[in-house]
């Protein structure tokens, strides 16, 4: 245990792989013992990764337990068997992926990944606020993207999804500030983990039921080759914005908004650099269909533009 002060509580959602997995280990393993972590799964039988990631602090400062973030039963039960439903810190992390032409995709599918990445954010914080507010104190974390701040061809639902739950933190923010807990987003660009490998292996099953000939050949052709050279460019590790979000958690005024990559600071900047919308549909019209055989060029020059005083604005895992 930490001399000189509690442990901390920290409950995780989405612990069998990616993000959720490495933020779960490195606060488990805090040299000063700073944290106590419940790391949730939906499927404990997927817990082989966490618990050899996890090696002797699994059963000490690193508990497991089972939550779907989709099922009120399962939320509410797991908080139950909490010591006290104390959690201090709160990570939501769990979320899925969806990419393709909107008209190959059913309306139930567009429901799921609003269920899990939007409603599954609001369950848990609905479940976990109200003991925070009374103890005037806690610290929610929610993991949103870029695509919270921009949206991306082609992944319109994906995006949406994150839009919602920025504006829902908006919100929930200022009021949440009254009673002393903090909320704050971590917004990463391209992170290398099964989130890419999955949409990856969805579009090779893909058949675009619905979408024209053409579309089916912006995706493919188009899209798809630029997705990989930017996530080749830019990808960060999981590793990455654990650290960065360790750096929130631990933060004495932590910031709201924490984009991880500062590759990205341009890109949010041109949509408030114009307020009618048009810079950014355009130059991201251009960088795809105009520049997108040159994409390895343009994200070198992009990483030349982002200098020291654009880093300055995002988190960085060093
Ligand atoms: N990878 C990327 O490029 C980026 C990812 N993000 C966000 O980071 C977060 C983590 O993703 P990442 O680590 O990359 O991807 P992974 O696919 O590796 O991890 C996603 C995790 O969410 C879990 N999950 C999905 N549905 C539920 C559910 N209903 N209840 C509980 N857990 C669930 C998965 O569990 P299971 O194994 O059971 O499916 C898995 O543990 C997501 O919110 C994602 O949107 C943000 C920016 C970029
Ligand atoms: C920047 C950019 C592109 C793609 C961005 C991608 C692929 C971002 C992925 C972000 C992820 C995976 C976030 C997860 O939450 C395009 C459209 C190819 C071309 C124009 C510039």
């Amino acid at each position: 245990m930490a001399s000189g002060g509690e442990q901390k509580v920290v409950l995780i959602t989405g612990c069998s792989s990616g993000i959720g997995l490495r933020i779960a280990v490195l606060l488990a393993r805090d040299e000063q013992k700073r944290y106590h972590v419940i790391a949730t799964m939906r499927d404990l039988r997927k817990k082989d990764r966490l618990v050899e990631a996890a090696g002797d602090t699994y059963g000490k400062t690193l508990t497991l337990l089972s939550l779907d973030v989709c099922s009120d039963d399962s939320v509410r039960q797991c908080i139950d068997s909490v010591k006290d439903r104390h959690i201090d810190i709160l990570i939501n992390n769990a979320g899925v992926g969806l990419l393709g032409p909107v008209e190959s995709i059913s309306m139930d599918d567009m429901k799921k990944v609003f269920e899990t990445n939007f409603f599954g954010t609001v369950r848990m914080i609905k479940e976990v606020m109200p003991d925070m507010k009374k103890r005037r104190a806690g610290h929610i974390i929610v993991m949103s993207s870029v695509m919270g701040l921009q949206g991306v061809v082609f992944n319109d639902v994906y995006t949406a999804s994150k839009f919602a739950i920025e504006g829902f933190c908006e919100s929930m923010a200022v009021q949440l500030l009254k009673f002393n807990v903090k909320l704050s987003l971590i917004e990463p660009g391209p992170v290398h983990t099964e989130f890419e490998t999955k949409m990856m292996e969805d579009v090779a099953k893909m058949e675009y039921p619905g979408a024209d000939a053409d579309t089916v050949r912006y995706f493919k052709d188009v899209y798809i080759p630029s997705s990989i050279d930017i996530f080749e460019a830019l990808g960060q590790t999981p590793d990455d914005i654990a650290k960065c979000t360790k750096k929130v958690i631990e933060s004495s005024r932590p910031r709201f908004r924490n984009l991880t990559n500062s590759l990205y600071t341009p890109i949010v900047a041109m949509k408030y650099a114009d307020e009618t919308g048009g810079l950014s549909v355009h130059t991201f019209y251009n960088l795809l269909f105009n520049f997108g055989s040159l994409m390895h060029i343009t994200m070198s020059i992009l990483k030349c533009l982002t200098c020291s005083c654009l880093r300055r604005r995002t988190i960085s895992p060093d």
